[in-house]
């Protein structure tokens, strides 16, 4: 561990003596090579700016050496580390060829809360396979860069047979490039005295900025998940600012939503939640997203016919769900951290993977060409199913009420408001925010 932290000092000064330009990556790569367990520590000259890793636990002899050029022209050593080349027959591994292509995963806020219980799932296999290699690159900024690097070290030492790659940056231009998937985190919580209006355009902006970037050096099919809040409005901007990627590839997570509204039908008919199925969460991450109890269903009975109590229904449970995040908050001090994470994973499965028949998930998507009559343009929660390629569709055969669709009706009209305020940054010209006052983000109350 300590040979590990003074490695990181040593490569973080071998950096701060690089000129800008030679200094394309502001932060440095830990790299396993592409066989389970071999842990290359070493300068890399790689296409899209330097990357530095970790230099090798001196103690240990080397097994294997090999050469690569270094940044400054001069070749330095690579080896893998101690245990590692001993413990993997590493031809044996390549003759199998069961791994898959490495896939590149982009988390941002990676130093956050949320993130801290996600890295490890994504790292685990749980979320992506057991045969899928990974690469994790880890968004930050100059607050969280030491922050960043402990993170780094903790993968390290979990020892996660899949991790093949892991590195951390603050350009999103350098830690986009190529990647698969962009799990974007970090945003500015909403403090006290910060108006919901500003909170957007600070967001805002990062998201503009992230959307630039992806659409200029990520995979052309890359998958967007936004967490950071306010989350629907930050994918709209985020996808606006990225035209050359298919719109639809934009998400806001609302998977949390959706879980919270199964666990509280799940308790009030006195079933484990594993028979709640087709809940929809409608429209926005706050609070007015509008929990469906007229779609979903309790072992395959329409909610409504095992729960009688309508009043319950459309007041308590309604408002648990749309509150529940700030509740928790109110608790915890903080807010909701690893429920998020397996949300995330949940919501991320839910397009790598078929959708049972007969079943939906909700997610924040773009609501063009959607058959329920909601509002072109802006990226609202909605039922969706997946064949398990990546891309989903609208599901048919939703009913509405009038109750149901007077709520959404309500959430709809805040995030065009939300829109109108974020003009300036979808390319529309200019922003005119009247927010309705009375709605929040779920940890606000
Ligand atoms: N959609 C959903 O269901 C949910 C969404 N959320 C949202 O997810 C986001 C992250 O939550 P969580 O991980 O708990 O938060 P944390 O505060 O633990 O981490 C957030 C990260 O955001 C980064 N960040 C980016 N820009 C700023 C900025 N201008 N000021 C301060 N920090 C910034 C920080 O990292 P760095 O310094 O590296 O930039 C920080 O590490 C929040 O926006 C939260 O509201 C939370 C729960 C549920
Ligand atoms: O507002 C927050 O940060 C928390 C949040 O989104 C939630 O718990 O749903």
């Amino acid at each position: 561990m300590a040979d590990s932290v003074i490695a990181y000092i040593r490569t973080g000064s071998l950096l701060s003596n690089l000129s800008s330009k030679q200094r394309p990556l502001t932060g440095f790569r830990l790299s396993r090579g592409d066989s389970v367990g071999l842990q290359r520590r070493s300068w890399k000259n790689h296409s899209h700016g330097v990357h530095c890793s970790v230099s090798p636990n001196q103690a240990q002899s080397p097994v294997v050496a090999e050469t690569t050029p270094a940044v400054d022209g001069n070749v330095v050593k690579s080896e893998c580390y101690g245990v590692f080349c001993t413990t993997y027959n590493l031809q044996a591994d390549e003759k199998t060829k069961s791994w898959k292509k490495l896939i590149r995963i982009v988390v941002s806020g990676a130093a956050g809360m949320i993130s801290n219980h996600l890295l490890f799932k994504l790292a685990s296999g749980e979320v992506f396979g057991y045969d899928q290699p990974i690469c994790l690159r880890l968004l930050g900024s100059e607050r969280s860069l030491q922050a960043l690097e402990g993170v780094a070290m903790e993968l390290e030492d979990s020892l996660f047979p899949l991790l093949r790659e892991v590195s951390i940056g603050i350009d999103s231009y350098e830690v986009f490039q190529g990647v698969d998937w962009a799990l974007l985190i970090g945003a500015k919580p909403r403090g006290p005295g910060v108006e919901r209006a500003a909170l957007l355009d600070i967001n805002g902006q990062i998201f503009a900025d992230q959307g630039k970037a992806l659409n200029a050096v990520a995979s052309k099919n890359v998958k967007v998940m936004v967490v950071g809040n306010p989350c629907n409005t930050n994918a709209l901007i985020c996808l606006k600012n990225a035209p050359n990627i298919p719109a639809k590839n934009f998400h806001a997570l609302t998977r949390l939503d959706e879980n919270r509204a199964k666990c509280q039908i799940a308790l009030k008919a006195g079933v484990f939640y594993d028979k709640v199925s087709n809940m929809t969460i409608w429209g926005n991450h706050s609070t007015t997203q509008v929990p469906d109890f007229l779609n979903s269903k309790i072992d395959g009975v329409p909610v409504k016919e095992v729960i009688s109590d309508t009043k319950w229904l459309e007041e308590e449970f309604t408002q648990m769900v749309q509150n529940r995040g700030g509740v928790l908050i109110k608790k915890w001090g903080r807010s909701s951290a690893a429920s998020t994470a397996v949300s995330i994973v949940d919501a991320i499965k839910s397009l790598i993977t078929p959708t049972p028949p007969g079943d939906w998930f909700s997610s924040g998507v773009l609501t063009d060409g959607n058959p329920y009559g909601i509002s072109d343009d802006i990226v609202f929660s909605m039922p969706c199913r997946s064949n398990g390629d990546g891309d989903y569709e609208f599901v048919d055969h939703v009913k509405f009420d009038d109750y149901l669709w007077n709520k959404i009706k309500k959430t709809e009209a805040e995030l065009l408001a939300e829109k109108r305020c974020v003009g300036h940054l979808t390319g529309e010209g200019n922003a005119y925010c009247d927010l309705p006052g009375d709605t929040m983000l779920p940890g606000e109350q």
